[in-house]
């Protein structure tokens, strides 16, 4: 989507993502960052033979069920019920580098021909007919609670008149839509896949690079024990919008985590004007390719770069660095508009998971685990960690 549609669209959706909208889905976080401490106690449990845990897939889970729920509404679907449609986005995702890999699948007609498109139009059909019902019954719900014309500062409404039913993207996207004026049902289908495609693969593989650099650095994962330690007092209380501003510590390691594994490592864009950089004159209309993993590792701008110092970000040394030299959520008008809602949701699962586990290479003389060369900057085996309970597990879900 690009040009004025982009624009307008965007212009929509910002709300979604403002703060007072955001604090709504600390309930979902902390749901799901218990339900994902039940399962990594029970795969700490019954580890491989070698003793390790896959991490990723444990926390790829974790990451779908969260945006499935802020996206739709849990209650809307379980997770059984999603999983023909999480499998075809994630064939998707595959079937779209594939098909990048192959510049004579850039036309439509010749791509649907071939075994990968009619795999494509597959996928594609489940994602459309899912959506749809969803959104269908989503209607439906509103409408019968009296709450299809709610404003998004009526949001609470939602949550009183159904606890179970928690406001959703969807619901806001319904409520923007204007009775089908602003945005037709293909338009809302359209944006809920978005942000499924763009919600999770991204911070699954954060949280999982996240807990390799931790298990590689104890120094700095003892800061962190410290530092959760002392904001949650070993309880089991949820984490408020207050105690995510107040993971200091922890905000500097995600983002030194997002500095060296930036999950999404390039974007392109297409020049609209002549532009010079670096001595070379780029015309208009260019395809350019953006590095943010070439840029984050810039020895000029991160003396050793290869290493994990969560401190570049602490204020004092941050603060003279220019700001488009961190940029894992992109920059300028196209830029990542879930980041908010990206950092909330990993300070809320990842200070749950350091209440609770410890984490160490199972080999420290391994090879680093190397990345795939997809959209997403993904573990190309998993991320197979040991995994040991700090403290006794036990917690209601
Ligand atoms: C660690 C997590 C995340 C990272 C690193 C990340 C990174 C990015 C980047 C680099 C872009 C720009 C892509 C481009 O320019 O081609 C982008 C766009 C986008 N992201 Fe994220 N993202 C994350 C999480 C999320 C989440 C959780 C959501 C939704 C809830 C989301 C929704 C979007 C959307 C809708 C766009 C397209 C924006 C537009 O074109 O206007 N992202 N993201």
């Amino acid at each position: 989507m690009k040009g004025k549609r982009w624009r307008s669209r965007r212009r929509m959706l910002t709300p979604a993502f403002h703060f007072q909208i955001l604090e709504n889905f600390f309930d979902v976080f902390n749901d799901q960052s218990r339900q994902l401490i039940k399962e990594l106690e029970a795969a700490a449990a019954s580890p491989a033979d070698d003793g390790s845990v896959n991490v990723y897939k444990i926390l790829t889970q974790c990451a779908l069920d969260i945006i499935c729920d802020s996206s739709m509404g849990r209650q809307v679907r379980k997770r059984e019920e999603t999983s023909g449609y999480l499998h075809s986005i994630n064939r998707i995702t595959q079937l779209t580098m594939e098909r990048s890999l192959r510049p004579w699948l850039d036309n439509d007609v010749i791509f649907n021909l071939t075994a990968l498109g009619r795999e494509n139009q597959r996928c594609v059909k489940v994602l459309h007919d899912f959506t749809n019902q969803v959104i269908q019954d989503r209607k439906k719900m509103l409408n019968n609670n009296n709450l299809i014309d709610t404003t998004i500062s009526d949001h609470e409404k939602i949550e009183e008149n159904s606890s179970k039913r928690r406001l959703a993207f969807l619901d806001l996207l319904i409520q923007a839509s204007e009775n089908g004026e602003k945005l037709s049902d293909d338009d809302i289908r359209e944006e809920v896949d978005t942000f499924m495609f763009a919600g999770h693969d991204t911070t699954a593989t954060a949280m999982s690079w996240f807990l390799y650099c931790i298990a590689k650095n104890p120094d700095e994962q003892k800061l962190l024990f410290d530092e959760v330690d002392e904001i949650f007092e070993h309880s089991d209380r949820q984490c408020t919008p207050q105690d995510a501003a107040n993971l200091k510590y922890l905000d500097c390691c995600i983002k030194e985590t997002l500095r060296m594994y930036p999950s999404i490592p390039g974007v392109m864009r297409t020049i609209t004007e002549e532009t010079e950089i670096g001595g070379y004159v780029l015309p208009a209309g260019l395809s350019v390719a953006l590095l943010i993993y070439g840029m984050h590792r810039n020895p000029n701008v991160y003396p050793d770069p290869d290493v994990f110092k969560p401190e570049r970000f602490l204020p004092e040394q941050s603060a003279s660095r220019h700001p488009y030299a961190f940029i894992p959520f992109s920059a300028g008008p196209r830029n990542c508009i879930g980041q908010k809602y990206a950092l909330f949701e990993l300070k809320v699962v990842l200070s749950w998971v350091l209440r609770k586990f410890e984490f160490s290479l199972v080999d420290p003389t391994s090879p680093p685990v190397s990345a795939s060369s997809e959209i997403v900057l993904k573990p190309l085996d998993g991320i197979h960690l040991s995994v040991k309970s700090r403290q006794p597990c036990s917690i209601a879900v």
